[in-house]
């Protein structure tokens, strides 16, 4: 048998000497989804020369369609192969490149070194960073790193993943990076003691005047009367944004005999109710407390959320304490309101620019207590976030999908393995798909139905999505798709993918028992794959763990998805298959599989045959001649 030479869809970018061998192969072809090719920026722009490739003028005529497909899987081969090629490169020879910018514990630094080649510098400036970022695979930062679209842009691709060694994500560009298929991913757990503490230390050296009082001893004075605090039991704590920090802060608020409340418009109440906390309204939550500790993100939403309006609404005294971001107070409205006394303190470890200007008000502030953003900045956070961090970093470099990525979904590890199957057949119906549309058809919308025995709420078919969107877009344009970018682009490029679900009375053990692509509005460059409803359609099914074409317009097969396919509709006489079959023979391309399926007993007939080679244009020409043959098309998986 001729040996196959199809080059590997899905291959995991980096691998390590230990790590990535051990990983079962399922595992790591349907993990390297992520960027199972070098990412290139998307071409917001559909690319008119490669589009009208396939929706170039197309005829009935046979040769022509031949013409068509055989450009079709040129254009496509060019494309992928040039990125495929680049990949391998990679993956054999290359060890990845991680940029770290901005301090990091070493024992993370460790982990990465064993991985990859890190280079550490810090305090980049914008223009050294997009410098330097063309030649990363990752970027690690804490929040002093503007990864902003210029930095995306810089990568000319490159960048497989920016790793956030903390929380707060407002410094990256997600917008930015899900555009170019770039994974965000951070560290969301390590340092949440460490802002709590910080939170509650603030907290407590505001209301005793701990850093004033400091400074003025050790200006040399002994001002006793002039620090006089005020206590914190008994008074009302109003934690803003009851996430990780806040359900910590509070849980020590009340330890130190406070009444807390907070208000947070997605917290779950019985989380609230455990640590035995009150969620109530903004409003009420800023005009009853004598405190307010904000815990919530920067984002569009709560930016400059404390306004010359709140500060209208709180009680007069309160005081405030921001370990969050400092975008989400208006500054200059904070100063205002201690100035006049209706805000008689603030604490703050974040500003809105970091550091601060010089002069600025609120820092100089004799009421304000100032701390240089370090909520996370203890040894203990800092050495867990490094590995926290690391491992995400590394894990995503070899294909995985971070149970931490910020701008894809989380698809739980078990899922990921009991769906692997699938994703492989979906990506190969939606490239079978899009190769039979005909030219001058654009593609406005796919539908795809998962016949399953499944409870709808236990099928996550994001990543089959995803990967049919793959398959229907990498072939006609340069676009490179992951699950990170899937839907942006299909909506880039107008391309809706609705997805239905119908129940079947088979085994639930299986997720799926067929997948059904449907392309709606276009005209088929063959005609027997389109369904008696006028689309086309083909479906597929996972048998004995591979990928199979079950379905094609209405004739039912049954044939291998590996290799190429050539689907011929026929009269249905006997000496079909052996014609075929003697053409391809006479040209060494090894048939791996062929059936036939018919509507009628001799008269229509779909035959689809797996080859291993790509026929020449010659021998295609051949089985076009054939007599019986009324149409036919070859697709490449
Ligand atoms: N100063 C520092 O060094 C540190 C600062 N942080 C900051 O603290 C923030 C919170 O961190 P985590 O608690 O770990 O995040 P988290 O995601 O666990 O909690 C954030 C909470 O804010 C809530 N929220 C969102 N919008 C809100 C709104 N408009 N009003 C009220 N609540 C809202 C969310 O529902 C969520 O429960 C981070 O986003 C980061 O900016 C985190 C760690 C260290
Ligand atoms: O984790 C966060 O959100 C933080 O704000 C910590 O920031 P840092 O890593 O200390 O610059």
């Amino acid at each position: 048998m001729a040996s196959s030479s199809t080059k590997p869809i899905f291959t995991p970018p980096f691998t390590t000497t230990s790590s990535s061998s051990s990983q079962p192969s399922t595992r790591s072809s349907l993990l390297s989804f992520l960027h199972s090719t070098t990412p290139t920026p998307i071409s917001l722009n559909i690319s008119r020369s490669r589009i009208s490739f396939l929706n170039s003028p197309s005829s009935a005529v046979r040769s022509l369609s031949v013409k068509n497909a055989t450009k079709t899987i040129e254009a496509a081969e060019t494309s992928r192969a040039s990125r495929v090629g680049g990949l391998d490169a990679n993956s054999q020879e290359t060890k990845p490149t991680i940029l770290v910018s901005e301090k990091l514990g070493e024992a993370g630094l460790e982990l990465l070194r064993s991985f990859g080649d890190v280079d550490c510098s810090y305090d980049l400036s914008q223009e050294d960073l997009c410098k330097k970022i063309a030649s990363c695979d990752a970027l690690i930062v804490r929040s002093g790193t503007k990864v902003t679209r210029q930095v995306f842009e810089a990568a000319k691709g490159k960048l497989k993943v920016v790793g956030r060694a903390g929380v707060g994500i407002d410094n990256v560009d997600l917008q930015a990076a899900t555009e170019y298929g770039c994974l965000v991913v951070n560290a969301p757990t390590a340092n949440t003691v460490a802002a709590a503490e910080h939170g509650i230390a603030l907290l407590a050296a505001m209301a005793r005047n701990v850093a004033q009082a400091d400074a003025s001893m050790k200006s040399g004075q002994w001002q006793r009367n002039k620090y006089v605090g005020v206590s914190l039991v008994g008074k009302t704590l109003a934690v803003m944004g009851f996430g990780k920090v806040g359900s910590e802060v509070a849980r020590r608020a009340k330890g130190l005999g406070m009444q807390v409340i907070a208000h947070d418009p997605y917290a779950p109440a019985d989380r609230a109710r455990a640590v035995g906390v009150e969620l109530v309204s903004f409003d009420q939550a800023i005009s009853t407390a004598d405190f307010i500790s904000l815990h919530m993100p920067l984002t569009p939403s709560t930016k400059k959320v404390f306004n010359d309006d709140t500060f209208a609404k709180v009680k007069t005294g309160v005081r405030i304490i921001n370990v969050a971001r400092g975008g989400v107070i208006d500054e200059d409205a904070l100063v205002r309101a201690l100035d006049s006394g209706k805000v008689a303190q603030a604490a703050l470890d974040v500003f809105t620019e970091e550091p601060p200007p010089k002069d600025s008000k609120l820092v100089q502030h004799e009421r304000v207590t100032v701390t240089p953003h370090l909520g996370a900045s203890t040894k203990e956070a800092q050495e867990g976030v490094a590995i926290e961090i690391a491992e995400a970093v590394v894990g995503a470099l070899q294909g995985e999908l971070a149970a931490t990525a910020v701008n894809a979904p989380m698809v739980p590890a078990e899922v990921l393995s009991e769906l692997a199957p699938y994703v492989v057949l979906a990506e190969k119906l939606g490239r079978l798909a899009v190769q039979l549309v005909a030219g001058g058809s654009g593609i406005k919308s796919a539908k795809v139905v998962y016949r399953s025995a499944r409870d709808p709420d236990d099928l996550d078919t994001r990543l089959l999505r995803a990967m049919i969107t793959k398959g229907i877009i990498e072939p006609i344009s340069d676009s490179f798709i992951n699950l990170v970018n899937a839907d942006f682009t299909a909506k880039q490029k107008g391309l809706r993918i609705s997805e239905e679900r119908v129940a079947v009375d088979s085994s639930p053990e299986f997720p799926i028992h067929t997948i059904q692509v449907q392309l709606s509005n276009v005209d088929s460059k063959f005609g027997s794959g389109v369904s008696e409803g006028g689309d086309i359609s083909i479906e597929g099914r996972v048998k004995y763990g591979k990928p199979h074409l079950t379905r094609v317009g209405s004739f039912s097969v049954d044939v291998s998805l590996e290799g190429n396919l050539i689907l011929c509709r026929q009269v249905d006489q006997p000496g079909m298959i052996g014609q075929v079959g003697n053409i391809l023979g006479e040209q060494n391309v090894n048939v791996s599989f062929m059936s036939v399926g018919r509507t009628v007993r001799r008269r229509k007939a779909i035959m689809a045959i797996g080859v291993d080679e790509e026929p020449n244009q010659e021998t295609l020409k051949k089985i076009g001649e054939v007599p019986a043959v009324e149409e036919f098309v070859f697709l490449k998986l």
